[in-house]
């Protein structure tokens, strides 16, 4: 047993929960017409997930719910809950039994349960998949979808025989299949285009890139080219110091040596060449002061023209940086005005975006306005119609009293005339007396007006009083027969019944049918003006629609461009993004290389001050060389003449004493020179940690390895600058701007090789999907069919039935031909079979269906109606057979039908408008059969 309860609530005629408990074998659903028996399929249906309201025998879905009677009001939820036994485990849940529960709320609110847990509609289909069960499932075979089956294109009767192959599941894993194939296609159009556009960028960067690395490469290059020149002449310096130091030991050496020998010569004429002595000193001093003036002067010239190369040097350094200014400025507006149009174009499209989201609103609106109208229409429609309806009441019961007053009034003239004594014939006789004597007094009257007119003409020869006494005469005989007829005239009236005046009377019934005549023809205008109001309210809805649709349709078409445009504002946006990302980092060059600039300025003011000063000093050495010189030459004449006097011993040590000056003097020139270079030492190493921002001790390990030729690195030097300057201008950011695009541009091409890959799959998986559907509905359909012809036989007591695929080519879209062929006629298609006919060969087909694959229970719902008594007994043969295997619910009018249940449940409905259930035990069945 697979159904072993339903439980229905609120559900169309079943307002109280009702409890229906199932039991094995053919179960009979027994009730006269309109008591709900096939609302309770239609309950097993919707628990089920039918989603169509037609199937549902409906208008929408809210219908299903009970909509109250007379005595009830209307419910507002309906509730249909299924028990079943999975002990066989048919459904994919690891449980005994199972509980299906579904809710729908007038608001439309529509819940799903399984076992009490809330679920989706597609996870409660997906529980029934190849059951035999379900909405497209042959599960349950109502009035007329027996016929269906057999009416059906070949190509829809397809389910009966996917359902039974169980490729159902497969169908919908392949339809999942292809979506999401057609997803992965347009992911990849969606890759390819992003790719194609960062490939764009992408190649640009490289290039870009690879230019920058070449212009890093050369940098380092020249810096080292740089360093190693420096390097150099510091070794230079270096060994210069050590050779000056050398000769400065050996002077200082000799100088002790003279020393001792003119101190000895010096004994005796010391005292008398003390003044001579001081003076020469002084000489010496003074020459030695000179000296060390020129020297100094010629270290000067030196040095000015030293840092005059530096200042040119910085002075390129600086016109270079400008340039690169220059270039970056060029650069920046470019990247400005491209940036000034993706903006405009970002605003127009934004514009369009709001124009076309005004358009939605608007259409929206319209329909919003369009349903108001529909709504309203229906309103009045709905007002009007019951208008109409009680106009009718209201005419039958005008119609009904006219009927009555009409009895009335032929009643009442009947009995007033026989009261009266009324009699037509003596009516007419005394009518007649009195227009004979009317016309006999007007023929009278006439004759005497003219004689009397005769009269007063003419006189006759008669006197005024004659003819008034004539007059009078006249007069008094008309008098007479005016009474006569004043008589004949009262005996007329007093001959018509009196009850005729109060008929004609306005209080007078003859009144009152009259007034009901007017109401019915003005109630019959009335109900022909609103009959028109409907149907122009009617038209007009239906225009209503057709204008919905048609805002709809445009709307949709209006949400396909907004969404498009969407992406288009994305992209911009995106565009203008990368485009302030390059000029901010264009700024941030500019901002560095005028930092550089404002250095190599700086330093270049430092080197110009440096050469003042040393200009300065130049001019100060030349005023006091002239000074000097002027001394040199005084003193000079006052030693002459005072060592004139001193004897030859004098020559000795005058020589002895030159020697020394000599020697003093190269000494002050080398501790002089000893000085400079240190100077220019400390120069040296100032400049490089300016330059390099390092100490020139760090690299001192680098001389051992340097190429001495300093010839060669200066020329190597100018070919790396050379190169540099041809280079260009280069953007300094790029090959980090590089990594970054190359990152995103690996990760779209490994997502388009994912996706690739995914769509093979699944191309793959369609392929097996089908192949295997085909097996399995080639098998089925093999079975089927042979099942088919015996069934059919069985159902015939003979003849012979096919089955034919329309496209044996294309078996997974192939329709399903049915051939027929009842005893002693032809071979037919199924379509001239007559309706007994036709309902016997549609029942052989399902139960040939169910032999393949049997479903755990069937709800067959009065399929046996147009069937004749031999046939339904083998109907219910038939029926007995299977009853054995699968649990059968059948709904008949049929008493034979009934005699094959094992078990029979009556419906009712005691309370009108509400089903109710009566649960029979077989005795009491027995009895009602
Ligand atoms: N939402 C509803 N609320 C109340 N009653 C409803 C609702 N929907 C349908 N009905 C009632 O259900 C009855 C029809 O029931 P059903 O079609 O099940 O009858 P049946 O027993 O199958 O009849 P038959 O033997 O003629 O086929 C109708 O009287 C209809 O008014």
């Amino acid at each position: 047993m697979f159904l072993k309860r339903i439980e229905i609530m609120g559900f169309k005629s079943f307002a109280d929960r009702t409890h229906i408990d199932f039991t094995d074998g053919i179960t009979a659903l027994l009730g006269p017409n309109g008591c709900g028996k096939s609302n309770i399929v239609d309950a097993m249906k919707w628990v089920l997930g039918e989603q169509s309201t037609k199937n549902m025998r409906a208008e929408k879905m809210e219908d299903v719910i009970f909509n109250g009677t007379d005595e009830r009001k209307a419910l507002n939820v309906a509730e249909v809950t299924l028990i079943i036994s999975n002990e066989e485990n048919l459904l994919d849940l690891d449980l005994s039994e199972i509980s299906i529960k579904r809710r729908l709320y007038r608001n439309g609110d529509s819940e799903y349960f399984v076992n009490n847990t809330l679920v989706k509609l597609k996870e409660l289909r997906e529980l029934f998949y190849d059951t035999g069960i379900g909405k497209s499932a042959y599960s349950i075979m109502e009035q007329g979808k027996i016929d269906q089956v057999l009416s059906n294109k070949p190509e829809e009767r397809r389910y009966l025989f996917e359902e039974a192959a169980g490729i159902t599941r497969f169908k919908m894993k392949g339809s999942e299949a292809e979506r999401k194939l057609n997803k992965t296609n347009e992911n990849m159009v969606q890759v390819e285009n992003i790719l194609s556009e960062v490939k764009k960028n992408y190649e640009t960067l490289k290039k870009q890139s690879d230019k920058t690395l070449i212009y890093r490469q050369l940098r380092e290059e020249i810096s080292s080219i740089d360093i190693d020149l420096q390097l150099l002449k510091y070794n230079q310096l270096v060994s210069q110091l050590q050779s000056k130091e050398k000769i400065l030991n050996k002077e200082l050496e000799n100088k002790g040596k003279i020393v001792e020998e003119i101190n000895s010569l010096n004994g005796n004429l010391a005292s008398n060449l003390d003044e001579v002595n001081s003076m020469e000193n002084e000489l010496i001093e003074d020459q030695k002061r000179l000296y060390g003036l020129d020297l100094e002067k010629e270290n000067l010239s030196d040095r000015i023209k030293f840092l005059g190369e530096q200042l040119g040097e910085l002075e390129n350094q600086k016109q270079t940086l400008k340039q690169k200014e220059l270039d970056f400025l060029d650069k920046k507006e470019g990247f400005k005005k491209e940036e000034v149009n993706r903006k405009n174009s970002l605003q127009e499209f934004k514009d369009q975006l709001k124009d076309i989201e005004n358009n939605i609103l608007n259409f929206q609106k319209n329909i919003k306005s369009a349903e108001i109208g529909i709504d309203e229409n229906s309103r009045i429609i709905k007002e009007t119609e019951s208008r109409i309806v009680q106009g009718e009441k209201d005419r039958e019961t005008l119609q009904h009293k006219l009927r009555d007053l009409t009895d009335n009034i032929v009643h009442q003239l009947d009995q007033g005339l026989k009261n009266s004594g009324f009699s037509i014939k003596k009516k007419k006789e005394l009518e007649e007396k009195v227009i004979s004597q009317l016309k006999a007094v007007q023929i009278q009257l006439e004759g005497k007006i003219r004689l009397f007119d005769d009269s007063s003409r003419v006189g006759h020869g008669k006197d005024d009083s004659e003819i008034w006494d004539s007059g009078v005469l006249i007069l008094r005989e008309f008098q007479k027969n005016l009474s006569v007829l004043e008589e004949s005239i009262h005996n007329l009236a007093d001959s018509l019944p009196d009850f005729l005046e109060e008929f004609l009377a306005p209080s007078g019934i003859i009144s009152k049918k009259r007034d009901i005549d007017d109401n019915i023809e003005k109630l019959a205008l009335s109900l022909k003006n609103d009959r028109d109001s409907v149907k122009t309210k009617t038209d007009e809805s239906m225009k209503l629609n057709i204008r919905i649709q048609e805002y709809r349709n445009t709307l949709e078409e209006l949400r396909v461009n907004k969404a498009r445009m969407a992406t288009q504002i994305t992209a911009i946006e995106d565009n203008i993004q990368v485009l302030s990302r390059e000029i901010m980092e264009l700024e941030e060059q500019i901002r560095n290389n005028l930092e550089e600039i404002n250095h190599v300025e700086a330093r270049k003011m430092e080197t110009q001050k440096k050469i003042d000063e040393s200009g300065i000093l130049l001019k100060n050495h030349d005023v006091s060389k002239k000074d000097l010189l002027l001394k040199l030459k005084k003193l000079e004449k006052s030693i002459q003449n005072r060592t004139k006097d001193v004897s030859g011993k004098e020559g000795e040590l005058k020589k002895k004493n030159a020697d020394l000056q000599k020697l003093i003097l190269n000494l002050e020139k080398v501790n002089l020179e000893i000085e400079h270079i240190n100077t220019d030492l400390q120069e040296l190493k100032q400049n490089f940690r300016e330059n390099n921002s390092a100490d020139i001790m760090s690299f001192i390990e680098r001389i051992p390895f340097l190429n001495t030729n300093r010839q060669d690195l200066k020329s190597d030097y100018s070919a790396a600058r050379e190169k540099l300057r041809a280079l260009g201008q280069v953007n300094l950011m790029a090959p980090e701007e590089f990594s970054e695009v190359k990152e995103r541009y690996d990760f779209l091409n490994k997502q388009l090789e994912d996706l690739r890959t995914a769509k093979e799959h699944l191309i793959q998986v369609t392929n097996e999907i089908r192949k295997e559907s085909a097996h399995l509905f080639q098998k089925t359909y093999q079975e089927i069919k042979k099942n088919f012809n015996e069934t059919f036989r069985r159902m015939f007591g003979g003849g012979r039935a096919e089955l034919k695929l329309v496209d044996p080519e294309n078996i997974l879209e192939s329709g399903i031909e049915i051939y027929a062929q009842p005893p002693g006629k032809k071979l037919e298609n199924i379509a001239l079979l007559s309706g007994g006919e036709r309902s016997l060969t549609g029942v052989a087909l399902l139960f040939a269906t169910y032999k393949v694959k049997p479903s755990p229970f069937c709800i067959l719902d009065e399929i046996d109606a147009a069937l004749d008594e031999a046939n339904i007994q083998r109907f219910i043969n038939v029926l007995m057979d299977f009853g054995e295997r699968s649990q059968f619910i059948v709904i008949t009018h049929n008493k034979k039908t009934v005699t094959g249940a094992k078990t029979l449940l009556g419906i009712t409905m005691q309370e009108s408008g509400v089903s109710k259930l009566i649960a029979m035990k077989i005795g009491e069945a027995n009895e009602t059969r």
